[in-house]
């Protein structure tokens, strides 16, 4: 793994928001018009450079209307703005194609050969909010598998500036296999655009003291990118232009990330457009964003509870892990299932189940913690080609992680928090690998206990969506899940 930096003695957000702010006041004692502060030249990239892929006309005339209503709602509530694409008085309600988000045309040729017709909600709100100019920083969130990846990367590459031979984007992803993927989402969205490089930074990608970077996207983990910039000085980060934040709230909330994230932050120039994406906040987590970027434009579309809609949840009442796996034996033998991601709390329980499946005939991958990123990796590729059916892990594939068609996600065991409460975010980022982008997906709960039992009551209240009992020894009852 990339080394992480000293952690410093700030233990939470609200310290941390604090420590920034006494920062930022001793900052603006001492620097005069300098803007942010972390570098000690000034390199700022003026605004001569601005490539000509935005779109002035229509996309910033619709973007001043949204920013209003979105500083209103801020201003008079501080509550969730909901865009509601449906709403004729909605300034994005026009937009309907992505002809219309005025991409380059040859983006626009690689988002239809990928066989995207239509943008989705997040893309055809995002996208002409970053293509404005002057380039307005965002937060944005939706839910899980509504083409968050998508948004951002047609932004990045419309930013970037092919005549100029150095870095202009940094994307960060917490894992080495979403900054793969999302890698790979641009590349082929950028495959008419053979002027544009892109770079990974992630383990295994190395370079030399003195090598200077070409390449104008980098995408890669936090550490790497941080080690990159910092110790080999390999770029400049006030020559990035743009700044994204995937998963933008784990990337806030756990500790290692938020370091690193930060100090990359500090590097940049105040005209740098942050991008901040994920499919949910707690609130202090958006507090916190909120702080750290200056003067955002929020997207927040539809609530946590409706990105459960297409999926329907049911649990089972089991006595015992072995009871938990009858009752996936029984429901594998009764419909048919495309392919399934079943979580497990421990690797030790992921072992167990993927020797038990094997042995009954399943093409079972495991993913945990403890293989390589490029075993990860590996395992999921294969399983992306569909070479296995059933892919067992840990929390390691909770998030991001894209297989279009998987239909089931069974929770061999409840998500629980360190408390051993619910964790609803972790549910939800878990069962959101089924019913991507609009497609239906089941989620099975397996219940073996009092406190599995109220885990899923907990995150029943929570999203306020029923959870249906199943009785898995009943084949009718099964049949109709499938149907
Ligand atoms: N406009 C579109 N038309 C058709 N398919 C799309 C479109 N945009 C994205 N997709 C597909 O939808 C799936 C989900 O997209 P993506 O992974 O970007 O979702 P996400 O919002 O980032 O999800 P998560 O929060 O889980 O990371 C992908 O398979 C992607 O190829």
């Amino acid at each position: 793994m990339a080394k992480e930096p000293a952690a410093g003695e700030v233990k939470n957000l609200s310290d941390l928001v604090n420590h920034l702010e006494l920062e930022r006041q001793a900052n603006a004692e001492n620097a005069d018009g300098q803007g942010a502060e972390g570098g000690a030249d000034g390199g700022v990239a003026t605004g001569d450079e601005q490539e000509d892929a935005t779109t002035p006309g229509e996309a910033s005339l619709l973007t001043k209307k949204f920013r209003t209503i979105i500083r209103k709602g801020l201003v008079e509530s501080k509550q969730d703005l909901e865009i509601q694409r449906k709403d004729p008085s909605s300034p994005l309600y026009s937009v309907k194609s992505f002809d219309a988000l005025r991409l380059k045309s040859e983006l626009l040729r690689g988002v239809y050969a990928m066989g995207f017709n239509a943008p989705s909600k997040i893309q055809e709100t995002a996208v002409p909010t970053l293509l404005a100019n002057p380039p307005p920083n965002l937060i944005a969130q939706s839910q899980s598998g509504t083409g968050k990846t998508a948004a951002f990367v047609l932004a990045m590459l419309s930013r970037v500036d092919t005549s100029l031979r150095h870095p202009q984007v940094l994307c960060l992803s917490p894992t080495y296999e979403l900054a793969i993927q999302t890698g790979e989402v641009a590349a082929k969205m950028a495959q008419f655009c053979p002027d544009i490089r892109l770079q990974f930074a992630v383990r295994g990608e190395e370079i030399k003291r003195g090598d200077k970077l070409t390449s104008h996207i980098i995408i890669g983990t936090p550490g790497k990118i941080l080690d990159w910039g910092e110790k080999f000085r390999a770029f400049d980060p006030k020559k990035i232009r743009v700044f994204v934040l995937d998963e933008a709230d784990v990337m806030i909330a756990t500790q290692g990330h938020q370091d690193q994230c930060i100090r990359i932050h500090r590097h940049l120039t105040k005209d740098c457009q942050m991008m901040f994406f994920s499919a949910t906040y707690e609130k202090e987590v958006m507090d916190f964003a909120e702080y750290i970027v200056e003067d955002p434009t929020i997207i927040r579309l539809k609530r946590e509870q409706e990105s459960l809609d297409n999926i329907t949840q049911y649990y089972v009442h089991c006595r015992n892990q072995d009871d938990k796996y009858q009752a996936i034996q029984n429901i594998y033998g009764v419909i048919t299932v495309g392919q399934a991601i079943i979580f497990c709390h421990t690797r030790k329980t992921a072992a167990w189940l993927a020797g038990k499946m094997s042995k009954d005939g399943h093409s079972v991958a495991v993913l945990s913690g403890d293989l390589t990123v490029e075993q990860r990796l590996a395992v999921l590729d294969r399983f992306r080609n569909g070479m296995e059916k059933v892919l067992i892990t840990t929390n390691v594939l909770s998030r991001g992680i894209d297989v279009e068609q998987v239909t089931i996600v069974v929770n061999f065991d409840m998500p629980m928090d360190q408390t051993g409460g619910a964790d609803c975010e972790t549910y939800l980022h878990r069962i959101g690998r089924t019913g991507r982008f609009g497609k239906n997906g089941i989620a099975i709960n397996l219940i073996d206990s009092e406190k599995s039992l109220n885990i899923c009551r907990t995150i029943e209240g929570h999203f306020r969506k029923t959870i249906h009992l199943l009785n898995a020894e009943n084949v009718d009852e099964i049949e109709k899940i499938g149907a």
